[in-house]
């Protein structure tokens, strides 16, 4: 089986095609341990002759072109595939057949963004900037910008591990479009988010969009979907069951549920 890495093709956006992420005949395999049945008897038995290993195959032969500035939505039922295929396309997930080529930089927002929940807001803030690649002065100067949209006010001062899980999410996306990638990849992010926020993030990610960036954004949001993708692809297994205008693609989404 050939194992081939996503590569990342850095080039300044004026010299750009049309293409941003091509992802041909991409499969994702992971191996999984599994256990048997809990009796009293499967116990025995596990601790006898050890786990079993088998494959799951949770990416088969996926082919997509994503356009540069184009807003695509993800949608499909759980465990359909579609974080994987995220994740595959932001480098972070070794395909094990297929290539996956991306134009310029690319970021991956999720809940499980990494902040650090001993550390205020401010400085999750901060590191998470320096983690951008802006510089300490850069930070400072968006402090202030960063706190109002998040809406966190004093909370920033307080740890995060005092944060409910809007709040985290809240911080976390605030903090991601600090410096906008080229590619945005979205799974779940706004998910979380309160009314009013998800309403102030679905504005910033249009901002996103004018700046000519790529948003493949991964809900159960439709209405998230709706507002920003006008372009939707529909996970089912592991394969692309649908891919075409958003409003066709949840229709039959919709009507298949
Ligand atoms: N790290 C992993 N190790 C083993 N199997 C995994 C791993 N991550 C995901 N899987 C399996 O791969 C399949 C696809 O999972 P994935 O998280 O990509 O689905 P999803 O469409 O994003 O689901 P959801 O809507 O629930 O977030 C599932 O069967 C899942 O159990």
């Amino acid at each position: 089986m050939a194992e081939t890495e996503p590569t990342a093709v850095s080039e300044s956006k004026q010299t750009l095609g049309p293409v941003a992420i091509a992802v041909d005949g991409a499969h994702v395999r992971y191996k999984v341990y599994e256990e048997p049945k809990l009796t009293a008897r499967g116990l025995f038995n596990r601790a006898m002759r050890g786990r079993r290993s088998t494959e799951v195959h949770a990416v088969r032969g996926v082919s997509v072109e994503v356009n540069v500035g184009e807003a695509v939505g993800i949608v499909g039922s759980n465990g359909s595939g579609k974080s994987t295929l995220l994740r595959a396309i932001a480098g972070l997930q070794t395909l094990s057949a297929g290539s996956i080529q991306v134009r310029g930089e690319v970021g991956l927002l999720g809940v499980g963004a990494a902040l650090k929940p001993t550390l205020s807001g401010y400085r999750n803030v901060m590191l998470g900037g320096l983690a951008l690649g802006l510089s300490k002065d850069e930070v400072n100067e968006r402090l202030d910008e960063v706190a109002e949209f998040s809406g966190l006010g004093s909370a920033m001062g307080r740890p995060m591990n005092t944060y409910s899980s809007g709040m985290r999410a809240r911080l976390a996306f605030s903090i991601a479009t600090l410096r906008v990638p080229d590619i945005l990849l979205i799974d779940e992010a706004l998910a979380v988010g309160d009314k009013d926020f998800r309403e102030r993030s679905l504005a910033r990610l249009d901002e996103i969009r004018e700046a000519a960036g790529t948003i493949v954004m991964v809900t159960h949001n439709l209405s998230e979907i709706r507002k920003t993708c006008s372009r939707s692809i529909w996970f089912d297994q592991g394969e692309i069951r649908m891919d075409g205008e958003t409003e066709a693609v949840l229709s039959e989404y919709s009507d298949e549920r």
